[in-house]
């Protein structure tokens, strides 16, 4: 299977280039499917595409991620020689791809201690019909670490510190991924929720009125310029976010590229299929039995239901738009069940969508 794998800088010059950072782990693109380049080994691919001189195709892939940069999201990408791109927030992301201002935007969906992102599941809920062309491609596990930040010299160390600080900053996720140190050494100290880990790093290393700390990564802390005055202050060593990689469908550059993790995480319930589907869903359950008989589906269709998440449909309360996530190894006697599984949804449900299949990074059998 020839590989993509981060076309080289040199190459391909892009305008908002990242350089490699401490992250000890990256994606890498491969090709999946027989296509006309799929033939071509790697300098091959690259002399195809000088001689058709595309400027579409000698682009670096553009990546768009929730930023400033040194945020987790970025930290997952920060190793691909792609034309890095943040943003500041998870919409303006979605509205990046779905515009097809970039190729893939990296997206946090859920994460082992705090469970799901429930911003990302709104953006996928996608009840406005904004990001129709929006899918899932791919998956990333970046295993989490947060430190204590705080502006560089304010506190000689964390056995000195003075309990002065008066405000903590992050992004929603992390703090409930920290509640054991925060009970243990801030209690009642204000929380601002701020757009990324990173966000929070930028704020308190400029700020030099406040007493602030923030939570991030020990490469945010490097990037802004802090101190870091505690280290891995996550309630578990196994704390890990799941991202989910998405495309444009109606964008050709990566129609046949497929997502790999060099060294995925090991620990964690390892499942036999190789492939996930996500799938969403809106049903009226005033009848009984109306999600089971949607679930019975998933099952006739030989797909296993790895996940199930819910939130408001906002058309009425206390009904809600279902995601299901399941799992299945493509074989030529199911190629077509997701395609059957839709159709026979569609009969029982409403704004039912099909929102990608991708390589289960955790699969016993990748
Ligand atoms: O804020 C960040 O750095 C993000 O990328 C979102 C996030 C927050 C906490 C854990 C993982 C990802």
């Amino acid at each position: 299977m020839p590989r993509l794998t981060c076309l080289s800088a040199a190459l391909y010059p892009s305008r908002n280039r990242c350089s490699p950072h401490r992250s000890n782990r990256g994606l890498r693109w491969t090709q999946e499917q027989t296509s006309s380049l799929a033939d071509i080994e790697i300098d091959g691919f690259r002399s195809h595409l000088h001689s058709h001189k595309s400027f579409s195709s000698i682009m670096a892939l553009r990546v768009a991620f929730l930023g400033p940069l040194a945020s987790f999201s970025h930290q997952s990408f920060a190793r691909l020689s792609a034309d890095l791109q943040p943003k500041s927030s998870f919409t303006d992301a979605f509205a990046a791809l779905q515009q097809n201002e970039v190729d893939y935007a990296v997206i946090p969906c859920e994460n082992s201690t705090n469970g799901s992102v429930v911003q990302t599941l709104d953006l996928l809920a996608d009840r406005d019909n904004s990001y129709a062309d929006v899918k899932v491609c791919g998956e990333y596990y970046l295993t989490v670490h947060h430190c204590l930040l705080a502006r560089k010299g304010l506190y000689p160390s964390w056995s000195e510190y003075d309990g002065s600080i008066t405000k903590l900053y992050t992004h929603p996720q992390a703090w409930g991924q920290c509640e054991t140190f925060l009970g243990k050494y801030f209690k009642g100290v204000e929380r601002q929720d701020v757009s990324s880990t990173s966000k929070g790093g930028e704020i308190i290393s400029k700020d030099t009125k406040e007493r602030g700390g923030a939570i991030a990564s020990r490469f945010a802390a490097e990037h802004h310029g802090t101190d870091v005055l505690v280290e891995n202050i996550e309630d578990r060593a196994d704390n890990t976010t799941r991202f989910l990689i998405l495309r444009n469908v109606l964008a050709e550059r990566t129609a046949q590229l497929e997502f790999e993790q060099p060294n995925p995480p090991t620990e964690g319930c390892a499942l036999e299929t190789t492939h996930k589907t996500l799938i969403s869903f809106l049903i009226d359950h005033t009848a009984p039995g109306a999600l089971a008989n949607t679930l019975l589906i998933f099952k006739n269709h030989g797909l296993n239901l790895t996940s199930i998440n819910t939130r408001p449909s906002l058309k009425n309360p206390w009904q809600y738009i279902f995601f299901v996530e399941c799992g299945r190894t493509p074989s030529e006697e199911n190629k077509d069940a997701v395609y059957k599984a839709i159709n026979d949804l569609k009969q029982v449900t409403e704004l039912c969508r099909d929102l990608g299949t991708w390589k289960d990074q955790l699969s016993a059998n990748a």
